[in-house]
């Protein structure tokens, strides 16, 4: 594998360097996912702040075959120009659900800290079908309603349904704590963050030891969009209509077969983070 990724590097892992000092360079921090756990949101409240340099596009370089066969100068030459004293930043939320890429991501960039963004995981699971409903739509393709994904026929959860699968947070998050320090890895409380964003990306600040500068200003609510948007530098922008997507209303009893599905693998990632959050 290590000759896949010192394939082409011409540069050296260390940086490559632009001509007004800028210098493109290996994540300091990776947004691992979850996916549809508000990773974008996330991303953007970081970029608020002047320390911060974020890749633009979501990078798939651990997950996916085709870039990872590309090598480090692929994955460098996706990063932003970063002055001397940024920290860069790449999201992709399909990391903390691929099996292969922690182990990928220890042996590039040991020293990442890692954040992981999560949300209930039955909201979890309705934002990532609604997601799929919406590019089936786009593409005139067929959609399955919710209830027929969900439950099986003899009325049992259906384990066979991916979405349902990336919500079991602690399968996962073992195989990163196989490869990472608990304390190289914090967790963002996704409901926090969308009820009230300042306290969880002010935590954020912290856990990078970044000089606080996002302040409470920078956020502010809007009621047609019903989530809160940004002002930065007396630019107010809310994120893409993609993300905050009316849901598909499911019935209560399947809620709650879900909410009591999820209750025992919950417990289990609470064990290994030593915390817990208020998911139903
Ligand atoms: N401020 C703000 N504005 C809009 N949306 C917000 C915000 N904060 C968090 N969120 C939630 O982010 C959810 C999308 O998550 P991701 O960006 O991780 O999705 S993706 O995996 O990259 O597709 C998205 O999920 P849905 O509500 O299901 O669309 C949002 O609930």
């Amino acid at each position: 594998m290590t000759s896949v990724l010192m394939h082409g590097l011409a540069d050296g892992a260390a940086g490559v360097a632009h001509p007004n000092g800028t210098v493109r360079r290996l994540p300091d921090i990776v947004i691992i996912g979850v996916r549809k756990g508000g990773t974008r949101a996330l991303i953007e409240m970081l970029s608020l702040h002047g320390d911060v340099a974020a890749a633009e596009n979501e990078v798939h370089f651990f997950d996916w075959e085709s870039h990872f066969q590309k090598g480090l100068p692929w994955y460098l030459s996706q990063m932003p120009y970063a002055l001397p004293g940024q920290l860069t930043v790449e999201k992709t939320p399909a990391y903390f659900t691929s099996s292969k890429v922690p182990r990928r991501l220890q042996q590039v960039n040991p020293g990442a800290k890692l954040l992981l963004i999560l949300r209930d995981p039955t909201e979890r699971v309705l934002s990532d079908y609604t997601q799929v409903y919406h590019n089936r739509l786009l593409k005139h393709k067929q959609h399955q309603p919710i209830e027929e994904v969900l439950v099986l026929k003899d009325g049992g959860v259906n384990l066979g349904y991916k979405a349902l699968n990336r919500s079991l947070y602690y399968v996962h998050m073992q195989n990163w704590l196989r490869h990472f320090p608990l304390d190289s890895i914090h967790v963002v409380d996704g409901d926090a963050l969308i009820r009230d964003p300042f306290p969880e990306v002010k935590r954020v600040e912290r856990f990078l030891r970044l000089e606080p500068q996002i302040n409470a200003a920078n956020f502010y609510f809007n009621r047609t969009k019903g989530f809160y948007c940004l002002r930065d530098h007396g630019r107010e922008r809310c994120l893409h209509d993609s993300k905050g997507r009316a849901h598909p209303r499911v019935a209560p009893d399947i809620l709650q077969k879900l909410y009591r599905f999820f209750h025992e693998p919950n417990r289990k990632f609470f064990e290994l983070v030593g915390r817990t959050f208020d998911w139903n």
